[in-house]
């Protein structure tokens, strides 16, 4: 049993720790907020051992005021962790990795708002797991790159990329975000060309270097992300042939238009219909009938649950990080099982 410190515990760093918990070769020690909220609160109930993720006097009597026990700062706990996983906001991370992980030479993982040249490697169960084994400080890429990821291996298997252009529709702010926008407009983000998702790709997938370009908007929704790719491939491959590959490989589901996935409210729906904890979509969801095949390019939607798709692949960072498990298809169905990932 390894042990695992979740600095962080907001929309990402919730998901993990539930996550770990869930598997047989490792163990949530502690979890740390900034803040004596609800949150905080929840996590103790939950049986959680709480620090306070900014070491300072100060801030721990915030939670003793509160009435919310902590066990004490994160500096308390970090010489007895194998592994932290980082989940504070975009940029804190690799402040964390420099003040904190290094220091204390406490392996770590950080996650996709941090840039690729602050780590050692970049993780995707599927492409990256042998490279990242018993490295110390990797980071996960983020939501919508994990979805390129997922969908280019399965594309990968049966042809050769030449070319991969994709459109991203990035959702505006997560359901729990009441300041973020915008609220009635389609935002370019970035307005350049590539948004960042193509080279974090290539950080994962170096072969793509020079294959894959993507361009992002962000609209006023919190539910999903959504991609349309246009991969052009060197051989001649079927629709059928494209499918049958999405199908077989883990952590992505198709689902039918004409079955009632008409949009990502009812991709969500269906979450909550399964039972989900918190409606959680861990699959990369493919519209069957989106996908086609002209002149050797192939054709496709696709929709990420940005919350959650990252979770999976934070359970086996870990685990090829700490050489828990050296065959990566066998971590991979270790962690769905564990979790109920399709
Ligand atoms: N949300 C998403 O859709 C996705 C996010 N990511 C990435 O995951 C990372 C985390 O994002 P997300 O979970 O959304 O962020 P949230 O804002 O939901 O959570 C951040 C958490 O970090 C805590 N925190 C704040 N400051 C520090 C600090 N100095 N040290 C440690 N913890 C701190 C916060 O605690 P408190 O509330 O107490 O201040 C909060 O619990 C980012 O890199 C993001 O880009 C990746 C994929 C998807
Ligand atoms: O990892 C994500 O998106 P990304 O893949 O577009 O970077 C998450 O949805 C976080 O995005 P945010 O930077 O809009 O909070």
């Amino acid at each position: 049993m390894v042990n695992v410190l979740i600095n962080g515990y907001g929309s990402i760093g919730k998901r993990v720790a539930d996550a770990v918990s869930m598997q047989d070769d490792m163990k949530v020690v502690g979890v740390t907020k900034t803040k004596p909220d609800f949150e905080a609160r929840l996590a103790v109930e939950k049986g959680y051992k709480l620090f306070v993720a900014i070491p300072d006097k100060e801030r721990v009597k915030l939670f003793e005021d509160a009435g919310i026990p902590v066990e004490g700062t994160i500096l308390d706990i970090i010489e007895d962790v194998d592994i932290v996983v980082d989940g504070a906001p975009k940029k804190i991370g690799k402040q964390n990795l420099e003040n904190i992980y290094k220091p204390h030479k406490v392996k770590a993982i950080l996650q996709g708002g941090e840039k690729a040249k602050d780590v050692e490697d970049n993780f995707n169960a599927l492409w990256s797991y042998d490279r990242c084994y018993g490295k110390d400080y990797v980071r996960v890429v983020s939501c919508n790159t994990t979805g390129l990821c997922r969908i280019l291996y399965a594309i990968n298997s049966v042809a050769d990329i030449k070319k991969a252009r994709v459109v991203l529709v990035r959702r505006a702010a997560d359901p729990n975000d009441d300041k973020r926008g915008p609220v009635n407009a389609i935002v370019p983000n970035p307005v350049t060309v590539p948004s960042h998702h193509g080279p974090d790709v290539v950080s994962v997938v170096p072969e793509f270097e020079g294959k894959i370009v993507t361009s992002a908007v962000i609209v006023p929704t919190t539910l999903m992300h959504q991609h349309t790719l246009m991969v052009e491939v060197e051989n001649n491959v079927s629709r059928d042939e494209v499918l049958e590959s999405i199908e077989k490989t883990p952590r992505i589901i198709t689902v039918k238009y004409e079955d009632g996935f008409t949009s990502t409210a009812q991709i969500i729906e269906y979450g909550r219909d399964l039972g989900r904890l918190r409606y959680d979509i861990n699959e990369l969801v493919v519209w069957e009938e989106s996908v086609n095949v002209v002149d050797n390019e192939i054709f496709l939607m696709q929709a990420v649950h940005q919350e959650s798709i990252v979770i999976p692949e934070n359970i086996d960072c870990i685990r090829t990080m700490l050489q828990l498990e050296e065959d990566k298809f066998k971590s991979i169905e270790k962690t769905n099982k564990a979790m109920g990932i399709k």
